[in-house]
């Protein structure tokens, strides 16, 4: 830890010599924390950062709008397109990377879900299935399928490692969390959980803000913090002594995600690819979804806070949107990429500005909660990586099957507890009557054969099927063709066994 002195002389010269000017009526506790927190914080990089923060707020960069293009819909891989022989070879070439221990996920955990309104990190949240699972254990599930399912494939013991990035505000429940479930059965040694950097939210004017007397309010450096965080907690070497060369990056909230999806990776690799997004095709323009495409000519994320409302919404002639890629945050890389962004373009990652209300205390001590923004948050993103990449590749999913996001509160009109449940029950209704089950409803009537899911559809079967059971649809006509089976139906583990036995 610095002494005061050392830390009085850094925020001088760093020109923030006010955020110790309640030092004087700290207790010795909290004095103590402060100097803590002060001494953890990169005081040589802060001058740079407060005045690189001023500059943003006052010229926002220009936008990219003008020098965007969609990427020719030649280069997108695509499963609707794609014939059934493709997919079940980048599926087979999946699975065996991931049986020979090559391939490892990585969850991006670091956000702290405001617009949910949680005080939890979201993977803790149940949205309300019939089993009452969290997002975490559903994804932990997933897990052991794929596993499994790769092991039965090529007769291997594999293991699939979950790298977990945190931040402050979500490392010690997630800890708690998976620890107090047993790791919901995997081996702890293969769940790495670590913390990406916090910096300082600065006003408008460059100056670092307090949130409290003795202490700065501190936000996540954006999910693009990974590739410091990567570097700062060795997350590279652990990947290399495993020897996963593959890594499937994605965001916490989807409850569709397939985890280390054998298709998107065997895509990746048979395309030898370095980087990798999935993308679905957007639902409408204003939908809060970045826009992979092209900005004079190189690959890229323009995210939906940043592209004009004019552009979102352009036609091709036949109807359908330009700008129709849209980015759902599950990315492809090598660890040969990754090593590439860590020794050589980490530092070049783009600073993204966020005007955001942040508690602060005022000169006279007060505690103010702004109603308007008075603060500046700076924030890397993710895929600002992909214009460093020599063969970067995209692949178009179905929304119905992959894509449904738990970003808001019931209410919200859109991608909230509701519509994430009811799209993961509409697909598995789906899977299940595709299986050849037919369903009925607490009445005893037959539910409708759905020909596909529907993210849409607002009252779909209460039937859940475990990833324990099925990891995508697979494996379920020996346990349902020809049956009629009552709703709620949970086809877990037990069930199945119960249903084998019949
Ligand atoms: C920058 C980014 O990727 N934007 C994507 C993100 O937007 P969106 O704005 O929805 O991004 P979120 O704020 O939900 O963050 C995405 C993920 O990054 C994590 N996180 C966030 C901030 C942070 O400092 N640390 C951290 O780990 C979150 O926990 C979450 O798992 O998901 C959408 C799909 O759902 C995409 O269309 C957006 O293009």
């Amino acid at each position: 830890m610095l002494s005061l002195e050392q830390v009085k002389q850094s925020l001088e010269s760093a020109g923030q010599s006010h955020v110790l000017q309640f030092w004087p009526e700290l207790c010795e506790v909290e004095r103590d924390r402060f100097l803590q927190e002060l001494s953890q914080l990169d005081l040589k990089g802060l001058k740079d950062h407060c005045e690189g923060a001023a500059r943003s707020a006052a010229s926002p960069s220009a936008s990219l709008d003008q020098h965007m293009e969609p990427v020719p819909p030649e280069s997108i891989g695509s499963v609707r397109k794609s014939d059934k022989d493709s997919l079940a070879e980048w599926e087979n070439e999946g699975l065996l990377q991931i049986s020979e221990n090559r391939v490892g996920i990585l969850l991006l955990a670091g956000g702290q879900g405001t617009r949910l309104g949680v005080q939890y990190p979201k993977g803790m949240y149940n949205v309300g299935l019939p089993s009452g699972k969290t997002l975490y254990q559903i994804q932990t599930e997933r897990i052991h399928k794929i596993q499994e399912l790769a092991d039965r494939k090529y007769g291997s013991k594999c293991i699939v490692p979950w790298y977990i990035m945190t931040s402050e505000f979500t490392l010690a429940p997630t800890e708690k969390f998976f620890k107090e479930n047993n790791y919901f059965g995997l081996e702890p040694s293969n769940i790495v959980m670590f913390e990406q950097r916090m910096i300082p939210a600065v006003t408008f004017d460059g100056k670092v803000i307090l949130q409290g007397k003795g202490k700065l309010a501190m936000a996540p450096d954006g999910n693009g913090g990974l590739y410091q965080a990567l570097v700062d907690n060795k997350v590279l070497e652990d990947m290399k002594k495993r020897g996963v060369e593959y890594l499937h990056v994605y965001c916490v909230d989807n409850i569709l995600v397939k985890m280390a999806d054998p298709v998107f990776i065997g895509f990746c690799v048979s395309k030898g690819a370095d980087c990798g997004a999935k993308v679905v095709e957007k639902a409408y323009p204003a939908e809060p979804v970045g826009a992979v495409c092209r900005v004079r000519g190189v690959s890229q994320v323009v995210e939906y806070s940043e592209i004009q409302p004019e552009t979102a919404e352009l036609r091709g002639p036949g109807g359908e949107l330009v700008y129709s890629a849209g980015n759902i945050c599950n990315h492809f890389f090598t660890r040969a990429f990754l090593q590439d962004v860590a020794e050589k373009f980490k530092g070049q990652l783009k600073q993204h500005v966020a005007f955001k209300k942040v508690p602060f205390v005022d000169l006279c001590g007060n505690q103010v909660k702004p109603t308007k923004p008075n603060g500046i948050k700076m924030e890397k993103f993710v895929f600002d990586v992909f214009p460093f990449s020599r063969n970067f590749v995209v692949f178009e999913v179905v929304r119905e099957d992959e894509f449904s996001p738990l970003k808001n509160a019931d209410g919200a009109a859109t991608d909230n507890p509701t519509t994430a449940r009811n799209s993961l029950l509409a697909q598995h209704c789906h899977w299940a009557t595709a299986a050849g089950a037919t369903l009925l409803d607490e009445h005893g009537n037959t539910l409708p054969r759905t020909a596909s899911a529907s993210a849409g559809d607002s009252h779909p079967a209460l039937c859940e099927i475990s990833p324990l059971v099925s990891y995508f649809g697979e494996g379920l006509e020996q346990l349902l063709k020809g049956r009629t089976l009552p709703t709620p139906l949970i086809l877990d583990e037990k069930r199945a066994k119960e249903l084998q036995a019949q």
